[in-house]
């Protein structure tokens, strides 16, 4: 075997077991070069050990990972083609920024003036000959950013970077990572929280008690959303037997007496009422948000009530980018009601 070049990542049946604990259950997913990739899943998911063992830290009980096409420990001088933020990392109390980044540059085989250029590329240049104790958390995880990019590296596979940033901080980081996957370049990044990192990503990966629940594009994912319509009528009743007939049948009341019709556009309700004759008084259409899916397919880890489900996925795209676990049986999609603000038709008001 020998590094391709291509600054892929390769997951592949990837498990770990600490003791009675199975962090991580048969991963296999790709991050290809050119994007940013979101490794998402709630806090306990896998999400730490399976990038510890990308990293050549955790040795995997199955399964291999592999970098340009090698397992970590055999890329040779690693640094240079891998940088990586973990969580928690700590730093000399009694260097400054710029001298810790000297001893990491050093040690990797890079100039001392390495060590500027990374602190400017963070926006810390300004903070060069502070010591880290007196930064704030959004400049700690700057300078672990640029102590990641000490070596230049194609592939930056990072743990949790939003965490402590505020808003500013996380736009700054969003345009950095964006900007660095454009360069043809592997970003990998780690979040329990969809919303953080919602706007970075192009591909996402998401695991749940350290089993894969989704594989692919985060397009794919938005466009997998089931439209509602909210449909305001003088005779709810009425309006419901039509939308039955008329071959909607996924139907709940709102507390506020609106009929929602699962699955269904504007234009479609409004050709149907017109042909009923009628009186509806106003329609309102919403997607399901990214979050209510992303807590769908990461069910039992964040509420204990058990998702139904009411949809079913669409299939696999032709040449796969879907995630391979064959314990995978409740698709997202569609509106949990025990999540939800709405009741089912005919339940309580
Ligand atoms: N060294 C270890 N020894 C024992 N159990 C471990 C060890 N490392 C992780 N675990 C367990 O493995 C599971 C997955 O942990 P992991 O840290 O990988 O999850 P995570 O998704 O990164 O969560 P977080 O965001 O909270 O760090 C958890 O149940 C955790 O307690």
């Amino acid at each position: 075997m020998q590094n391709d070049g291509s600054g892929r990542i390769v997951v592949h049946g990837l498990s770990k077991t600490f003791g009675q604990v199975a962090a991580v259950q048969n991963l296999s997913f790709v991050v290809e070069p050119g994007s940013v990739t979101g490794f998402l899943g709630p806090n306990g998911a896998g999400k730490t050990t399976t990038l510890r063992m990308v990293l050549g830290l955790v040795t995997p009980t199955a399964g291999v990972t592999t970098i340009s096409g090698l397992p970590y420990e055999q890329l040779g001088n690693p640094a240079r083609i891998v940088g990586a933020v973990l969580e928690n990392e700590g730093f000399h109390p009694k260097r400054t920024a710029r001298n810790h980044l000297r001893v990491y540059a050093a040690a990797i085989g890079m100039p001392d003036q390495r060590a500027d250029e990374v602190l400017a590329l963070v926006g810390l240049s300004g903070a060069a000959n502070r010591k880290p104790g007196e930064f704030s958390l959004g400049m700690r995880q700057r300078l672990a950013l640029a102590t990641a990019l000490l070596g230049n590296p194609q592939v930056l596979v990072l743990d949790e970077p939003a965490n402590g940033l505020d808003p500013e901080g996380i736009l700054w980081l969003r345009n950095f990572l964006r900007a660095y996957a454009r360069e043809g370049r592997t970003v990998l990044v780690s979040s329990h929280l969809l919303s953080e990192v919602e706007q970075t990503i192009d591909q996402v990966v998401i695991i749940s008690h350290g089993v894969t629940r989704y594989y692919g594009s985060l397009e794919q994912l938005r466009a997998s959303r089931q439209s509602r319509v909210l449909v305001q009528s003088g005779d709810p009743n009425a309006l419901a037997n039509a939308l039955r007939e008329g071959g909607f049948t996924q139907l709940e009341m709102a507390p506020d007496g609106r009929v929602v019709v699962l699955g269904a556009t504007r234009q479609q309700i409004g050709d149907l009422v017109a042909k009923s004759g009628l009186a509806v008084y106003g329609m309102e259409e919403d997607r399901a948000d990214l979050e209510k899916l992303f807590f769908q397919l990461t069910n039992g880890q964040y509420s204990g009530a058990p998702y139904q489900a009411q949809q079913h996925y669409p299939p696999p795209p032709p040449g796969g980018g879907w995630g391979p676990p064959p314990q995978y049986q409740s698709p997202p999609g569609g509106y949990p009601q025990q999540q939800g603000p709405y009741q089912g038709w005919g339940g309580q008001r």
